[in-house]
């Protein structure tokens, strides 16, 4: 008789079956490729938010993306499944904005993830960089400053531009603000990283943005001489609207709330080349008041030390496709050290972080799980993260794109979503070719192997991401939203939505509303205040104006 086991996978394509049957005439799962390995099917851990215990995300798990993917399409062609593989972006995108570049973006979020407009407006946070200062495109990661762009809430993709109507805002962070003090040490941040912002009261102007600040240091002559600090940091402001326009104040200081301790996270001195970013925070509706943080963190320890273990690798006993450890460590994959940090907030201003054990490792699989954020669904946690094909550790292979892993609470023994794999969706790869990287792509590659990235996951299943190459043609500009559906641990792309799977480029709607009425009321007296003294530089006018 099949023990629990060996049922899961029948199980798992029961489900995948019935899923795909509902949502109508999509290319079914490809099957796995003889001679690749099945994964240890892991045992749910009960929910214990206070335990230890870090999940795995291994390299039986990861070889499932290959094992799912088709080894005969003509080189250069996609070779993952369809319902994992976002769309063709069409090389003729509209710039969100031509004078400014934009990559990682993310939404105003209440503690739940809600989405929020303000006052009537959709607001959304970018990393941003000038495309005219004279550096070049992937150059501009160390230049990256947090922006802003707003438009007017409800009004369908349909009827908006098809660069999604963005009004460009400005910068968050004020100039002259760039001030950081972390233990003692005064220094100044050099680029903001991502990112999130929350609402801290659904019916109050105050929020909190989570950032990484990163100070390079750089010669005289301003080029970076040594890898950058990272500290995980909390800045405080507020938004304002008024009938023309949305702007914001504060994030004038920086709290620093996090900088990984070498004991649960690798730090500079064990790597100088250490990930440690990313912040994304939540209040577990399970546990009303307990804020958590998830954030991209590498396992401590030593760079180069080879000490993945066989639960790193995590095969069934007696697979017969099983590497051995050794052949593993002589590839040089304890590299790649990627994991799913995890702290918890001490007081409720969320000023105060402790760490706790990461929830996920890829240990000898891959070496960056980036952006991860926590979406509950139907009593389900996802936790989703973006990852590169350069990223995976040798003899694993996956595309850029997004990931997924499914638990019953906080803390879970993780699945990978759909097959045990992690992979939720790729661009067009294939996987036949060998991986060039962002820079350089293989020329033989999909030429659209690295065409948006940085996607997040919003209310719905609605996916935003940013355009990075498509063809020879640069982006810096949003892509256009794609739609998931989601059930237990199978995800497929819905090519139903938009045209061919493909929606608006940017959109990206709230789903609540933060209706601010005496904000609102301030906000309309503080623009007159402005305008009149603008004017004439008398709180008289400013009385008069507002009357
Ligand atoms: O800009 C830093 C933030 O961006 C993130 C996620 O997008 O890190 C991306 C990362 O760069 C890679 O992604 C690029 C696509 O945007 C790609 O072009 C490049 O080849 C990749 O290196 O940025 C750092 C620095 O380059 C790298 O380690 C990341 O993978 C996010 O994690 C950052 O907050």
């Amino acid at each position: 008789m099949a023990n629990e086991r060996q049922k899961r996978p029948m199980l798992k394509m029961a489900l995948a079956g019935s899923f795909i049957s509902s949502i109508g005439a999509q290319t079914a799962f490809a099957q796995g490729v003889p001679g690749f390995p099945l994964p240890t099917i892991h045992t749910q851990q009960a929910y214990a938010p206070d335990a230890d215990f870090t999940s795995r995300w291994t390299r039986a798990d990861a070889m499932q993306i290959k094992a799912h993917s088709n080894p005969s399409v003509a080189a250069g062609q996609n070779s993952l499944p369809g319902q994992l593989v976002m769309p063709d972006i069409p090389e003729d995108f509209p710039l969100i904005n031509p004078d400014v570049w934009v990559w990682d973006t993310w939404t105003l979020i209440d503690k739940h993830a809600n989405q929020f407009s303000y006052n009537g407006w959709e607001v959304i946070f970018s990393l941003t960089a000038d495309p005219n200062a004279g550096y070049s495109f992937d150059e501009r990661h160390v230049h990256a400053r947090i922006g802003f762009f707003y438009r007017r809430a409800g009004i369908p993709a349909d009827k908006r531009p098809a660069n999604g109507g963005w009004i460009y805002g400005g910068h968050i962070i004020p100039e002259g603000a760039q001030e950081q003090v972390f233990a003692g040490t005064t220094y100044t941040i050099t680029a903001e990283w991502s990112g999130s912002m929350r609402l801290l009261d659904p019916n109050g102007n105050q929020v909190s943005l989570f950032y990484t600040d990163m100070a390079f240091n750089r010669n005289a002559a301003g080029q970076d001489i040594t890898p950058a600090q990272a500290v995980i940091t909390q800045s405080l402001g507020q938004i304002h609207a008024d009938f023309n326009h949305v702007w914001f104040t504060g994030f004038t200081t920086h709290t620093p709330l996090l900088r990984p301790d070498g004991v649960l996270y690798q730090n500079g001195a064990q790597n100088p080349f250490y990930n440690f970013r990313d912040p994304f925070t939540f209040e577990d509706p399970n546990h009303p008041g307990v804020n958590y943080m998830v954030f991209e963190g590498n396992t401590a320890g030593q760079l180069g030390v080879p000490n993945c273990t066989d639960a790193d690798l995590g095969y069934r006993p007696g697979d017969p496709n099983a590497e051995t450890l050794q052949q593993v460590l002589d590839s040089g994959a304890y590299y790649q050290k990627a994991t799913i940090g995890l702290a918890v907030a001490e007081d409720a201003s969320l000023s105060k972080w402790t760490f706790l054990p990461p929830l996920i490792s890829a240990n000898c699989v891959n070496d960056q799980t980036e952006r991860p954020q926590v979406y509950i669904r139907k009593d389900k946690y996802y936790i989703f993260t973006i990852s590169h094909r350069s990223t995976y550790a040798p003899g694993v292979d996956g595309p850029d794109g997004v990931y997924g892993f499914v638990g019953n609470g906080i803390r879970s023994d993780f699945q990978p979503m759909n097959y045990g794999s992690g992979l939720v969706m790729g661009n067009p790869t294939d996987l036949n070719t060998p991986a060039g990287t962002a820079f350089a792509p293989n020329p033989l590659q999909n030429p659209r192997a690295f065409q948006s990235y940085s996607h997040y996951v919003m209310p719905g299943g609605l996916v935003e991401s940013f355009i990075d190459r498509v063809e020879d043609r640069r982006g810096g500009t949003l892509s256009p939203t794609v739609r998931l559906r989601i059930r237990s641990d199978m995800s497929m792309v819905d090519l139903r939505y938009g045209n061919g799977g493909l929606g608006g480029y940017g959109d990206i709607p709230a789903n609540r509303a933060d209706i601010n009425i005496a904000g609102f009321i301030q906000d309309l007296i503080t623009q007159n205040m402005q305008v009149s003294q603008g004017t004439t530089g008398s709180v008289t006018s400013f009385v008069n104006a507002a009357q």
